[in-house]
């Protein structure tokens, strides 16, 4: 029988980005979650997610948790930075603590309260911007701009993205108005490119001065979401990295603001914002009849 059925979780989102966190920390036995049973939680009669947060049991001393990350279409999903800090906020109110840290595929990332109550900072870690780490499909050896586009090849529609991997590939098209493209329609040819053979977030962004971003985010493996925390963080080192904007911005998403910051002295990117808690239920056993 699947781990999840009878489990309980919470749904909660970080700005709009919608967010189910399961704690499998006290399972007997099977931690594990299958991208069958992802996709059964993301149905309608599950708790529909853009990301699904797995705690399972600590693999290393001094970590809460080690976290799967996946998207609604099952695949996983090396980071998220929204989703943690809806599992910051959830182990922060059930234990008193204030900081923490856990353990995802993209290493080790501390987390703490904000510096008001309702905010929680995370340390997303340092940015990668080899060709390699993105990843891409060939070699660039300057991916601040790469060569890439759509639309008719004299006049095209985006072009010419930066791209981060904040643990996951990132690129980020510089536009004038993020509300003033298609991207339902861009987003799944982008993320599908062959430049990207692991798929990518694909953002729109606008730098309305040098602490201010706006950016609407189409998201690999879940499509348009409110809110992409990670892509925040791509686009202000991206921006910083292209000396267009300050090493600390607010980005404005859809679903709300999240403050970053590039710090100097280590590289790390940390991303403060809100989490909130929205209900609690049980996953019905019979979502997981016919999934393995
Ligand atoms: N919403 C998430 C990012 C999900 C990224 C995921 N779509 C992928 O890389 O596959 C965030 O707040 O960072």
């Amino acid at each position: 029988m699947s781990a999840l059925a009878n489990h309980a979780f919470a749904k909660m989102n970080g700005i709009g980005n919608e967010i189910v966190v399961v704690d499998l920390r006290d399972s007997q036995g099977r931690a594990q979650v299958s991208a069958a049973e992802a996709r059964a939680v993301a149905s309608p009669a599950g708790a529909p997610y853009d990301q699904l947060m797995v705690l399972q049991p600590p693999r290393l001393d001094g970590t809460e948790a080690y976290i799967t990350i996946y998207n609604n279409d099952g695949s996983e999903a090396g980071a998220c930075g929204n989703g943690m800090r809806c599992v910051v906020r959830r182990i922060f109110e059930k234990t008193g603590q204030t900081t923490a840290t856990f353990q995802t595929r993209a290493g080790l990332l501390n987390c703490w309260q904000g510096p008001a109550p309702d905010l929680y900072t995370v340390d997303m870690g340092a940015p990668k911007f080899g060709w390699q780490d993105i990843p891409l499909a060939e070699e660039f050896r300057d991916t601040r701009y790469i060569e890439l586009q759509v639309g008719p090849i004299d006049n095209p529609v985006l072009h010419s993205p930066s791209v981060v991997s904040m643990g996951n590939p990132h690129a980020v098209f510089w536009v004038d108005d993020v509300n003033a493209y298609d991207l339902e329609r861009f987003g799944p040819l982008l993320e599908n490119h062959p430049i990207f053979p692991e798929r990518a977030n694909i953002t729109l962004a606008h730098i309305v001065n040098r602490d201010h971003i706006t950016i609407r985010t189409w998201e690999r493996g879940a499509g348009l979401t409110r809110a992409c925390g990670s892509a925040a963080c791509a686009t202000a080192v991206a921006a910083a990295r292209l000396k267009r904007a300050n090493r600390i911005v607010e980005i404005t998403l859809p679903g709300g603001k999240l403050g970053i910051e590039w710090r100097e002295r280590d590289d790390h990117v940390l991303m403060t914002g809100t989490a909130d808690f929205e209900y609690e239920g049980r996953f019905d056993p019979a979502l997981f009849a016919s999934v393995a």
